[in-house]
């Protein structure tokens, strides 16, 4: 079998998405997507980065799903159960098939949910998404992050050349892969309960959180953001994650955050993935989190909801 032989259906695809695509169809990959209206046979998107500019092409997905089938799965936290919900309706589909999913916030999966071959991804990759005449999706890709992958022990051990996970990593580096990556997804967590709402609340590029006058309310934020994780048996300490808060507004200085790229056009926003888990979270441990709803009432007046 070679790397060509995985068929990829990448749902959305949206800014995440769509970059994640272009790289596997970069890569030699074949890759097919599922829009949330199947109004075309294809998808038409360019992404740019810097001075690169690329365009890409891939059909919906429409026939049976192939054995080989991998699903990318990125779009918005409130909208993660009804895409694993709707592939699992697929013709063709069965719970074998790995499904790599990437979104923001937390979500509490309903159990059935969790009987599918999951792999979480986290990225910080920061990309813009609009469109034009020439493409249904126009993605800038703005800043250039870092990935991590949860695969199953035996692909850490014993790699293969057709695993999804080390073609991914191939496609779309850096890429780790890790056993276990709830500590990760905890501290991508915290990444985005600082940058998202504070630069949506002040409509700011997320490195402008790389200012001193700042770094009081930003250290305040992470610290009961620890707290909270540290509640839920997550070992994460405050310095480390102040640290890795600023690193990812320095890498996606130029980005604006998803969170404010929704404000901005008027779409609904992971507020209550994010700062609103976080607070309930922190209540249920007894845990105060009083900076977190300090920036949820910020938000509230200013967006009303
Ligand atoms: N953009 C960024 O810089 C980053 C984003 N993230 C996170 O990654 C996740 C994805 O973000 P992003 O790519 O920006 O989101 P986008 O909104 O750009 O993309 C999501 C896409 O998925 C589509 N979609 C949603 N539900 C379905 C469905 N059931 N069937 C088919 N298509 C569906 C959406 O369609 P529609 O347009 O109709 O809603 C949209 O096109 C979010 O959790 C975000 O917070 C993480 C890191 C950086
Ligand atoms: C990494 C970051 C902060 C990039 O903007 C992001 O995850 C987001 O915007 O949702």
């Amino acid at each position: 079998m070679t790397k060509a032989n995985l068929n990829w259906v990448v749902l959305g695809p949206g800014a995440i998405g769509g970059l994640i695509a272009g790289a596997l169809l970069e890569h030699g990959q074949s890759v097919s997507v599922l829009p949330r209206k199947n109004r075309t046979r294809e998808i038409n998107w360019q992404v740019t980065h810097k001075q690169f500019k690329a365009d890409y092409s891939a059909p919906v997905i429409t026939q049976l799903l192939a054995e080989n089938t991998v699903f990318v799965i990125a779009v918005k936290a409130f909208d993660v159960i009804q895409a694993l919900q709707r592939i699992t309706t697929l013709r063709g589909f069965n719970k074998a098939m790995p499904i790599i999913i990437s979104h923001n916030g937390m979500v509490e999966l309903p159990e059935p949910l969790k009987e599918l071959n999951l792999h979480p991804l986290v990225t910080t990759h920061g990309a813009v998404r609009s469109r034009n005449e020439n493409a249904d999706l126009c993605i800038e890709h703005r800043g250039a992050g870092r990935s991590w992958l949860e695969v199953d022990p035996a692909v850490r051990n014993q790699p293969t050349d057709f695993d999804p996970g080390l073609v991914l990593q191939q496609a779309f580096p850096p890429l780790t892969l890790e056993q276990d990556l709830s500590q990760r997804r905890w501290l991508k967590f915290v990444i985005n309960c600082v940058i998202n709402p504070l630069t949506a609340v002040h409509q700011c590029a997320n490195g402008e959180l790389l200012k001193g006058s700042w770094q009081a309310q930003v250290y305040s934020l992470v610290a009961e953001a620890v707290a909270v994780a540290n509640s839920q048996n997550v070992s994460l300490t405050t310095e480390e994650c102040y640290k890795e808060v600023l690193l990812v507004a320095k890498e996606t200085a130029l980005n604006h955050s998803s969170m404010l790229q929704d404000i901005q056009q008027q779409r609904r926003t992971e507020i209550q993935q994010l700062t609103g888990y976080l607070i309930n979270a922190g209540k249920t441990a007894g845990v105060a989190t009083p900076t977190h709803q300090q920036l949820l009432n910020e938000f509230q007046q200013r967006y009303s909801g």
